[in-house]
């Protein structure tokens, strides 16, 4: 299969830099109509990219940090996020809860953050089941906006490869609103007491405005000293992330870095391949394994020994620093026999990537109502079995990577602020899986604070 490639800038590039896709097995791909997705590829390739390459440098030069236990990294946003829910109200209070979370984090832990949306591309889901029945009808499966409507009706099932362009166009404006935001003053650590605003008050939001009191006067301190830099308080560095799922959109998002000649998949900073689709011989690794941006893989409690050295070899031959994430998301009950096993068993190999947990994807259960769940207690119960387990391998854990919205869903069910398996029809408006509302978000940050500083056995 071969596509023109554009240059970073946009621009056509010279005829030697079409790329030749190996074709592979590739799995969770959508069937979309062939002479509709020639044009749509056709279109999306001429698009300007969404992200520079050289930001994708910088994220890799940061996870470098990670790796060597010298940073943190906060990733969270929407399971799949939706064109309908590309609105300025969402992202602000997406944004302002993962900064919120950041703050919480630097101030209670001393660490560096490095900040990572799951936004601005995450429209595609894998999914258990090819298809979904309700009262006798069976309908192709909904994989996130990118491929089809959530509405039960064949046509809003049906597979369109117009979407592709339309997820494209809602990254854009949201990356767009996310830079602004960072960029633009918005972000400035001045502003600490002004993003818990809006927000429900709960006991979370009550202890996060206590540390923005402390954090209010350290900043005057220092400026007072002389020695706070205004403009570098008024800026955040933001990256933005999703899984590399749906090939159609993210091949034609590769571009040939003009300044070095190399690949960029520049439909975002940092891309990951999910467990259901992290094959060592499938198309979804050669992809990642191709383009320069910092990459993540998922792993689930079967990964072993050898497919995690495979997974390396194949993405990371050169071992460079910042380049590999793995993302495990084991499940609380499992974590602490599984991981710490795998670690070891890596030996001077595990120091070589960053090791980040995802702890919401292992504990996922249908709760009485019929609502997928998950309990807040589980996904603290998971980190603390991530920091436990590297703490006795020797390794760096590097982060979270957590589903979350700034909205007060109820989706998950627990935190101090408790959301019970009564409340889940209240508020529940994910299209895939459950995030952590506002509070449990913060909560959850306070945690990992602790956790983060005094370390966890
Ligand atoms: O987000 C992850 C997966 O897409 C999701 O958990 C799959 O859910 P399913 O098992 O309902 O298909
Ligand atoms: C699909 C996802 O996760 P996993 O691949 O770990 O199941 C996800 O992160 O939404
Ligand atoms: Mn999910």
């Amino acid at each position: 299969m071969v596509r023109v490639s554009t240059d970073t800038t946009g621009l056509t590039a010279a005829p030697g830099a079409a790329i030749d896709w190996p074709d592979l097995p590739a799995k969770q791909q959508p069937s979309y109509d062939p002479a509709e997705l020639a044009h749509v590829l056709s279109v999306l390739g001429t698009y300007p990219p969404l992200v520079f390459a050289g930001e994708a440098d910088l994220l890799r030069e940061r996870m470098a940090a990670v790796a060597a236990g010298r940073a943190f990294t906060l990733q969270g946003g929407d399971c799949a996020e939706t064109l309908a829910d590309v609105t300025g109200p969402n992202i602000r209070d997406r944004i302002k809860t993962i900064l919120q979370m950041a703050v919480v984090l630097t101030y209670g832990a001393g660490t560096p953050i490095v900040k990572v949306g799951r936004m601005a591309g995450q429209f595609a889901k894998p999914r258990s089941r090819d298809d979904e029945t309700r009262g006798g009808v069976t309908l192709p499966a909904y994989r996130g906006d990118m491929v089809n409507g959530f509405e039960f009706t064949p046509e809003a099932r049906r597979h369109d490869a117009d979407r592709l362009l339309r997820a494209y166009h809602a990254s854009s404006a949201t990356l767009n609103l996310v830079r602004g935001f960072t960029s633009g003053g918005f972000a400035d650590l001045r502003s600490v007491h002004a993003w818990n605003k809006g927000f429900i008050q709960g006991p979370a939001q009550k202890r996060y405005e206590q540390m923005a009191h402390q954090i209010d006067r350290a900043v005057r301190f220092l400026e007072a000293s002389g020695v706070a830099d205004a403009e570098e308080m008024r800026r955040v560095e933001f990256f933005s992330a999703h899984e590399a799922l749906v090939l159609d959109y993210e091949r034609p998002m590769v571009r040939r870095d003009h300044r070095t000649g190399l690949l960029y998949d520049t439909a975002s900073h940092f891309v990951w391949v999910g467990e259901r689709t992290r094959d060592l011989d499938g198309a979804h690794i050669d992809f990642v394994s191709r383009v320069q941006n910092p990459v993540g893989v998922k792993l689930g409690p079967t990964a072993d020994r050898d497919t995690v050295l495979a997974l390396m070899d194949k993405i990371d031959p050169e071992r460079t620093p910042g380049r590999l994430t793995f993302i495990t998301r084991m499940g609380a009950d499992q974590i602490r026999d599984v991981l710490p096993a795998l670690l070891t068993s890596l030996g001077e190999e595990a120091h070589r990537v960053s090791w980040v947990c995802d702890p919401m994807h292992g504990n996922t259960f249908t709760s009485p109502s019929g609502h997928k769940t998950r309990r807040f207690e589980d996904v603290v119960e998971e980190v603390r079995g991530f920091f436990a387990a590297h703490a006795e391998a020797g390794t760096h854990p590097g982060g979270i990577h957590v589903e979350l919205t700034g909205n007060d869903v109820t989706e998950c069910v627990g935190g101090v602020h408790p959301v019970d398996l009564d409340d889940l029809g209240l508020r529940y408006e994910t299209l895939c899986d459950p995030r952590l509302n506002h509070q449990q978000s913060l909560e959850l940050a306070f945690v990992v604070a602790e956790m983060l500083e005094r370390g966890v056995h």
